[in-house]
């Protein structure tokens, strides 16, 4: 099972209704589930290395039985298709029962969970919010189904 898990709550409305769109999209091939997890208070309270501690800890327990591909600006970037055969391959060779996708908090992720990454993926070179991080990812993860399940849409 496909995991999608994002530090911060989505909030803005023309996010929900993108994420919701690409969820029932996608559910014609596969279940994929958004973990949204709370912000890890104050950021100007906050020293970012202790923000960033907070944030690991809620993540710890999703790694049993994972494999985690981390989204970072400066991970590795591929093209649709390299993305749905990589996809593919971690689905069908990873023996993992989840594959999370792991979108980081304001300030980026902890350096505890670069180690626990089995892999680091960019969208872009373009640092997004977290919410459209996770838009971006989704609609990527129904092109991928479209490309895998040879069905009209990317061109
Ligand atoms: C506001 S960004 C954090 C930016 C922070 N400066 C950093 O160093 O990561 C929040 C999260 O969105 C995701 N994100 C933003 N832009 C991205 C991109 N171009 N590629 C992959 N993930 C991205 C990452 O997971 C990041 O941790």
């Amino acid at each position: 099972m496909t995991r999608i898990i994002v530090v911060g709550p989505l909030k803005s409305s023309y996010i929900k209704d993108g994420v919701r769109q690409y969820l029932k999209w996608i559910k014609k091939f596969e279940r994929i589930e958004l973990i949204q997890l709370p912000l890890s208070g104050d950021l100007n309270k906050t020293p970012p290395s202790i923000y960033k501690d907070k944030d690991f800890k809620k993540f710890e327990k999703y790694f049993p039985d994972s494999f985690n591909v981390l989204l970072d600006e400066r991970g590795e970037q591929m093209d649709s298709i390299k993305f749905s055969q990589f996809y593919e391959h971690i689905k069908s060779s990873s023996g993992a029962k989840f594959i999370n996708f792991i979108v980081g908090g304001p300030l980026g992720h902890s350096d505890e969970i670069y180690n626990k990454a089995d892999s680091i993926i960019s969208l872009s070179k373009l640092t997004f919010t977290h919410e459209l991080a996770v838009l971006i990812l989704l609609e990527q993860l129904f092109r991928v189904n479209k490309i895998l399940h040879n069905e009209t849409y990317h061109y």
